[in-house]
């Protein structure tokens, strides 16, 4: 089937090299020259594991190409669109202004029979919106939602194999015909026996909004449980393991730490939280502003550590941060709780070093005024503190012994829990961790 990718972000171009790799025709547009220039020369814009191999192969196919005009979406039957939705400044609200662009720009190329397929995260009622504009001009095109759950790290394995697929369907002719179209579109997952979820629209909308207010609620819960854990000398971790063997519990994202951040689950339950009080239902999600409370208070709680073990001051005191990324696996630094703790400790009279195995670049854009090291032993090197801050292999995996010999007092603030304080205290150091004694 010939299909248009609209966006090619970290959600659009995993999507569209995946469309190719399913065996579609993919068209993927994007209003970033220089990103749709790497993707057409078969580099991803972004790391992300497996990418720049599904992209070689898919271009390889003569089934990917990239483009920045967005008439040359013409012609496909099914046009996703990923682009961004981001946090509006100053407010809790989603930033529609590229969603708009982008259907705006779609509408003159749709042909009667066109699905336009939202996967960016929306707020409810957007899909209803958009329906009403692309009908007044192509009565004959449809708009569904089919929401997108990739996790960053994980984003081709997702893409391409996912827990579940949600189509968000009008009533009647159109829909049918659109879930026609979906289920060609989704023919080998579903044929792997993927879940297929088929909802109104308005249902597809909110079940993103609230998977990912159901996750960051869960990672908030297990760091409230480590505020209790510092108050009273108990370990999150082994509470975390305890409850996780509850099956009706589970143990993922019970890792407590530094707290969520990227580019979807702040901004999510903050839009989520928006568009509830305009919809005169704010008090249903009142839960989520605590949410989001407890987890900028971790941030806040890891500075307060380091100046902890600094004997109550870390003016002038040389801090090492180990971690850029909001997360392993990942170059993305949109809201990333280990860049905002570093820059926190900057602004308040530390001289701090980041490092970070692939997000360095984004990291010294985003903030010049920060140090930059390429390696740990880099960062570390005559530092008064450590602090791992995203939990990359290579700094879950050091050697106490070993990372000893470069910093000039053996001090570790742990910030997601991830390594063995038996370990790094027998190695003489002083290992200290948020929730965890
Ligand atoms: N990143 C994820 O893991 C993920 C997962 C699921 C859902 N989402 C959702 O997907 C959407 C996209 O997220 P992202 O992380 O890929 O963002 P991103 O910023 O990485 O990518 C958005 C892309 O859209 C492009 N763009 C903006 N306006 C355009 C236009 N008018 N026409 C064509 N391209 C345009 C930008 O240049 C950019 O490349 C968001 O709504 C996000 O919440 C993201
Ligand atoms: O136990 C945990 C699990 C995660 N995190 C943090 O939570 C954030 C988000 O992690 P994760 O959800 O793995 O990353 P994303 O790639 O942002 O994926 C989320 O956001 C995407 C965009 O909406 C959704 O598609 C995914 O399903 C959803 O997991 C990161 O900062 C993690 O460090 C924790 O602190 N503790």
């Amino acid at each position: 089937m010939r299909v248009s990718v609209i966006g090619c972000g970290y959600l659009g171009a995993v999507h569209a090299a995946s469309m190719a790799h399913l065996g579609h025709e993919v068209v993927g547009v994007d209003v970033d020259v220089a990103k749709v220039e790497q993707l057409a020369g078969g580099e991803a814009p972004f790391y992300e594991p497996g990418l720049p191999e599904l992209l070689a192969s898919s271009l390889a196919t003569g089934r990917l190409r990239f483009t920045t005009d967005i008439a040359e979406a013409a012609g496909a039957q099914v046009h996703f669109v990923c682009v961004g939705t981001p946090q509006k400044k100053g407010e809790y609200a989603a930033d529609l202004r590229y969603v708009d662009a982008a259907v705006q720009g779609l509408l003159p190329h749709l042909r009667p029979g066109d699905v336009v397929v939202g996967k960016s995260t929306v707020p409810v009622g957007t899909t209803e919106r958009i329906a009403e504009e692309v009908t007044a001009t192509q009565a004959g095109a449809t708009v569904v939602w089919n929401p997108e759950f990739l996790r960053e790290g994980f984003a081709v394995q997702d893409t391409l194999h996912p827990d579940r697929i949600v189509y968000g369907l009008p009533d009647g002719e159109a829909g049918a015909r659109a879930r026609e179209l979906l289920d060609e579109v989704y023919a080998t997952p579903i044929a792997e026996g993927i879940p297929v979820v088929v909802t109104d629209r308005a249902t597809a909308q909110l079940v993103k909004v609230a998977a990912n207010s159901f996750l960051a609620t869960k990672i908030s819960f297990i760091n409230a449980m480590a505020e209790l854990c510092e108050a009273t000398g108990a370990d999150v971790t082994q509470l975390a393991d305890a409850i996780g063997y509850d099956a009706r519990i589970g143990r993922r994202f019970l890792n407590a730490g530094l707290g969520f951040g990227g580019g979807c689950l702040p901004k999510d339950i903050r839009a989520f939280m928006a568009r509830a009080g305009e919809l005169g239902v704010d008090q249903a999600l009142s839960f989520l502003r605590e949410v989001d409370s407890i987890n900028m208070r971790r941030r806040v709680r890891t500075v307060d550590l380091v100046r902890e073990v600094c004997d109550g001051s870390i003016v002038g005191r040389r801090v090492a941060v180990l971690g850029a990324a909001f997360k392993p696996d990942s170059d993305d630094i949109r809201d990333s709780p280990a860049l905002s703790v570093a820059a926190q400790m900057g602004l308040q009279g530390a001289h701090v070093v980041v490092t970070d195995p692939q997000a360095l670049d984004n990291a010294e854009r985003m903030w010049p005024d920060l140090r930059y090291a390429a390696t740990a032993d880099e960062a570390a090197k005559e530092a008064d503190v450590v602090l791992l801050a995203t939990e990359w292999p290579e700094y879950r995996d050091l050697d106490p012994e070993v990372f000893g010999q470069v910093v000039a007092r053996k001090v570790i603030v742990d910030g997601r829990n991830v390594l063995d304080p038996v370990a790094w205290r027998r190695a003489g150091w002083v290992y200290r961790a948020l929730g965890r004694p």
